[in-house]
């Protein structure tokens, strides 16, 4: 058994890694951090992890004893507390964006603060994409929850050459936004709405182009949107076709899906006409990718499910963990969605 400690555990991803990790059958949680809930039991908090005896503890990073350590704290917070945890020779899966750019101004301009760990660079934790950096890594930094399923169903298309721009429009569900409440996330506001926000410049754009850009220099936008369910991403990407592959069928687009993700386990791909539902992902570590069709303009339209929580967050950091410690990579993560 290898011990895990989660520091921030008191938000939503946090509680996440609770439910998931207490059936997983190679680790357990020892230690769970919260500077505000120091002394109180993790149920009064998170109602469903029950019969754990864990405690949070207002712990400093030094003092953390365990061989793997997940940072479900905010951008700005992780940079802060995980060269410490490094130092205690722990493997770290960082769930922020501190670590997520391989160019730290990139970071510096969209997330509009200083990065004061240039020295400690993470893998970044896609792991049908980076899974032999993963593997070596000490420090692994999980993707955003957007970037995930909007790379996901654009990565086969970039990798291939065929699109010159890319448009992606993604509805979240309220829990994306964390566990504090705002005026943004009040009941009446969200209910019987849709909110697009930061239509133009949301911060996961620069992780989503810094994935997909360097293929040819591929324009990619990126529009979220917030929408009246807890969990789940949706993303449509519009990309469109360059002149010279106009004449490339549905068929051969497919195939070039299957040609990338035939053999990865959390990936599955819809049949010819099936649309991905967010009902079908909900609790579970899978993406559902689907659309494949091209219009009369050349514009391919793809279609992703994941739960921001789970393939999105706390399910992709333990795929994660399973990498770093070499473990099989399903682990604990088998679960169907909870459908309906
Ligand atoms: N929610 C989601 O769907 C996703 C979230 N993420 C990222 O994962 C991370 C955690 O997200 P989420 O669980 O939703 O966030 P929450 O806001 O729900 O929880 C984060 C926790 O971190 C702790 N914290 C806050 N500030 C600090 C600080 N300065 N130092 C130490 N601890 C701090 C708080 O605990 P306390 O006050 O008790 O100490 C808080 O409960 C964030 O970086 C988020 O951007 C990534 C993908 C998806
Ligand atoms: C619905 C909602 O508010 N979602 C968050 C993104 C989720 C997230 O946590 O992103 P990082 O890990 O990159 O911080 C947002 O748009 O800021």
């Amino acid at each position: 058994m290898k011990n895990v400690a989660i520091v921030g555990a008191s938000g939503y991803t946090g509680g996440e890694l609770l439910r998931m990790l207490s059936v997983h059958p190679e680790v357990e949680v020892t230690e769970i951090t919260s500077r505000k809930l120091d002394g109180q039991p993790v149920h009064k908090t998170h109602p469903h992890i029950r019969d754990t005896g864990l405690v949070f503890k207002d712990k400093k990073p030094s003092d953390i004893d365990a061989d793997v350590i997940f940072t479900a704290t905010p951008h700005g917070a992780s940079m802060k507390i995980v060269p410490e945890l490094l130092e205690t020779g722990a493997k770290v899966v960082d769930l922020s964006g501190d670590y997520r750019y391989r160019n730290t101004e990139v970071y510096e301009k969209w997330y509009g603060m200083k990065h004061t760990d240039k020295k400690n660079k993470g893998a970044f934790g896609l792991p049908e994409l980076y899974r032999d950096e993963i593997e070596k890594a000490n420090l692994v930094s999980n993707p955003g929850c957007f970037p995930t399923g909007a790379i996901l169903s654009s990565y086969p298309l970039v990798k291939n050459d065929l699109v010159e721009k890319i448009v992606i429009d993604s509805k979240s569900g309220v829990s994306g936004a964390g566990v504090t409440p705002s005026g943004t996330t009040h009941y009446p506001n969200i209910a019987d709405n849709v909110n697009p926000y930061k239509i133009s410049a949301h911060r996961h754009t620069s992780e989503i182009q810094q994935e997909l850009h360097g293929f040819d220099d591929v324009k990619v936008s990126f529009t979220p949107h917030l929408v009246p369910v807890n969990r789940g991403i949706q993303t449509t990407s519009h990309s469109f076709l360059k002149e010279e592959h106009l004449d490339i069928t549905p068929d051969e687009i497919r195939s070039l899906y299957e040609e990338e993700y035939g053999d990865e386990y959390f990936i599955k791909l819809m049949d010819e006409g099936e649309i991905p539902h967010l009902s079908s992902v909900r609790g579970s570590n899978f993406v559902h990718i689907g659309g494949f069709e091209i219009d009369e303009t050349g514009r391919i339209v793809m279609l992703s499910c994941i739960d921001n929580l789970v393939k999105g967050a706390s399910g992709q950091a333990i795929q994660n963990m399973n990498i770093v410690l070499g473990l099989k990579e399903q682990l604990g993560l088998q679960h169907l969605g909870i459908y309906p």
